[in-house]
Order: C-alpha cells, then sequence, then structure tokens
C-alpha cells in the first residue's frame, strides 16, 4: 500500500469513529434556572474543542456534566458511540474521562511524586512488609513528566512550591499518564500570567498530540485559538456559535465572545463621554453605575466587558451629556 493510500484509509478511519464525547442538544436545569439549554459539542482524539463563554455561560455546568457530577436533564450525552448518563466521577473516569480543575486536589506540602500517584499510589512487598513503592512513583513521575516535556528541576520538591502553570502541567501530565482518552481543563490558564500561560498552552497541546481529545474551557479567545480545532461559544447557557478552526478568525471569534453588537454600542457610548465628559461629582450616580471617571473607553478591553450590557441604561449613566 502507498504513503497517500495509507493517510487517507487512516483518516477514512478516524472519520468512520465516533467521537470520543458527543453532547447533543443537551440542556441542564437548576430548579428554574436555565444553566445549559440546547448545547451540542463533539470532542475527538487528537483535537482540541475550546468551549468559550463569560461569566454564568454554562462552561462549569457542562463540565459538570462531562465529568460525572450532574445528569443531563435533555438531549443526548454519548461516550464512543454509548448514550451515557453518569453516575458520578469515578464512572467517567473509568470511561477515560480526566478533569482538571483550576484550583487542583493537591496536597501542597508533599512531593510532587506522592501528588502525581495520589490514590493510585503502587507498592511493593507482601502481607506485613507491604509498603509504598517510593523509588517507582518517583522514577515515573520524572519520565512520565520528560515525555511530555516538562523538566521539573526536582520531583521531591512539594508540589506547593510550583507555580501554578506548573502545577496545571503537572496534573495534564498525570491524566495522560493514567491512561485519559479525553481530557476536560477547566480555564487552566485563567490565573495565570502570559509566560505561564503559554507553556500550559504547550502542554494542552501535547496532551493532544499524544492521541487525546481535549475539551478546553475558557474565557480567552486568543488562548482558544492558539490551539483549539473546534470552538463553542457559550452564551447565557445557550449556543452562540460553533465553529471549525478553519470557518472562524481569531478576530471574528473575539467578537462573538465579546458580545459583538452590544460592545460596539458600549463602545459608543464611552466614546461619546470621553469627547465631552460632563463633571462629575462624587455623589451624582447611583451606586454600581459606569462612570467615565473610573472606566475610560481605552481601558475597557474587549474581553473585560461583559456581553450583557443591557444593565448599562442612558439614564443610569452619571455624566452622560445630550
Ligand atoms: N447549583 C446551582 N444552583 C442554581 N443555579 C446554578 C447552580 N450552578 C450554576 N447555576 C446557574 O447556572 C448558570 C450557569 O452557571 P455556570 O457556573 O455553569 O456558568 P460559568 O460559565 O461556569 O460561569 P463562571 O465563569 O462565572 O464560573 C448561572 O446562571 C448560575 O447562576
Amino acid at each position: 500500500m502507498t504513503t497517500a493510500t495509507t493517510t487517507a484509509t487512516t483518516t477514512a478511519d478516524a472519520a468512520a469513529r465516533p467521537a470520543l464525547v458527543e453532547l447533543d442538544d443537551v440542556s441542564k436545569y437548576y430548579g428554574t434556572v436555565r444553566a445549559l439549554e440546547g448545547v451540542s459539542l463533539e470532542v475527538h482524539a487528537g483535537e482540541i474543542t475550546c468551549v468559550l463563554g463569560d461569566n454564568g455561560a454554562g462552561k462549569s455546568t457542562l463540565i459538570k456534566i462531562v465529568a460525572g457530577l450532574h445528569q443531563h436533564d435533555a438531549g443526548t450525552f454519548r461516550i464512543e458511540g454509548d448514550e451515557v448518563s453518569l453516575a458520578g466521577p469515578r464512572e467517567a473516569l473509568d470511561r477515560g474521562i480526566a478533569t482538571v480543575y483550576q484550583d487542583l486536589a493537591v496536597v501542597p506540602l508533599m512531593p510532587v511524586w506522592r501528588n502525581f500517584f495520589l490514590g493510585s499510589e503502587p507498592r511493593k512487598g507482601r502481607g506485613l512488609f507491604k509498603r509504598l513503592d517510593v523509588g517507582l512513583m518517583r522514577e515515573t513521575t520524572r519520565s512520565a513528566l520528560l515525555r511530555m516535556g516538562i523538566d521539573l528541576r526536582d520531583v521531591d520538591q512539594p508540589i506547593g512550591t510550583l507555580s501554578g502553570g506548573e502545577r496545571q502541567s503537572v496534573a495534564i501530565a498525570r491524566a495522560v499518564h493514567f491512561g485519559a482518552k479525553v481530557l476536560v481543563l477547566d480555564e487552566p490558564t485563567a490565573a495565570l500570567g502570559v509566560k505561564q500561560s503559554g507553556v500550559v498552552l504547550k502542554y494542552v497541546a501535547a496532551a493532544r498530540d499524544a492521541g487525546l481529545g481535549v475539551v478546553l474551557i475558557t474565557h480567552n479567545p486568543h488562548h482558544a485559538y492558539l490551539v483549539g480545532d473546534r470552538f463553542v461559544l457559550l452564551k447565557r447557557g445557550t449556543m452562540a456559535g460553533s465553529h471549525l478552526k478553519d470557518g472562524i478568525t481569531l478576530d471574528e471569534l473575539t467578537r462573538q465572545m465579546a458580545g459583538g453588537s452590544e460592545l460596539e454600542a458600549l463602545r459608543h457610548e464611552l466614546e461619546r463621554e470621553s469627547v465631552s465628559p460632563a463633571p462629575v461629582s462624587a455623589a451624582s450616580g447611583p451606586a454600581g453605575s459606569v462612570s467615565a471617571a473610573s472606566v475610560s473607553a481605552g481601558s475597557v478591553s474587549a474581553a473585560s466587558v461583559s456581553a450583557d450590557v443591557s444593565g448599562y441604561s442612558k439614564e443610569a449613566a452619571p455624566n452622560r451629556v445630550e
């Protein structure tokens, strides 16, 4: 068989395989609160599906369904083609879905290798002489990290002494080592600076290259676009867009994420205020209103403006000039 034929066959095989995870028209309600409605996404081996949304968009709820913490109320959740409703996180793990939360569950004073094996410690010896196989854990941790390109100074150091980015990287390597098929990452770069975010994204890409299907939850379109293959935009629990990388530019993704026309309206409003500022007295505006003194048009970035600007009424603006 020629190389071209082999490649074509492999691609056809991949296309024929069901998605590792597929949500189809999924909804979730907390009492009367609609947290998710009609949300669909696919996660494939060797791909990164990014789920983007502002605060309250439903990202955590989506993670909880995929991680087995909550059950969906409507729609279909499939894992490798099987329709499921996971009974708990253990079942998600057994089906190969590992979730790395932003506030990682680590024991800060324990060494990196001990945290790496937490809950799955190998033992050696028999009967009364059975004890933890420290040498194996230490060596395995070191080599598993190196395989992902993570070169820690010392796997004996307490995990609490690592930077936030390093801790996220160790958690990613751990999921890969323990055979996860799907890696769900809950805003792994949210609390990190630019450089550390880049490092973590590199390991997210390494997990993809190791053949995992990755779900990257983020509110940062720049981070998503750097590594993502698919983009699902959530807004107040509903789908605001679903795109393949080929089908959307970074600018468009950012625009959709920021609320497009709503952001435009806000910018227009703020620009007017910065051109003709009215005197602002400390007591002139109602508590919580937006003032030109505290927010200048230039200091409001697309990402920092909530998609919901409907609460910013003209009447409430303290120094609006007509
Ligand atoms: N346990 C709950 N009970 C009632 N309402 C909830 C519960 N959890 C979430 N919600 C509501 O569901 C909606 C989606 O919340 P969710 O936490 O999934 O959003 P999110 O995108 O993760 O937000 P954030 O980025 O702020 O964490 C919100 O309106 C939220 O208030």
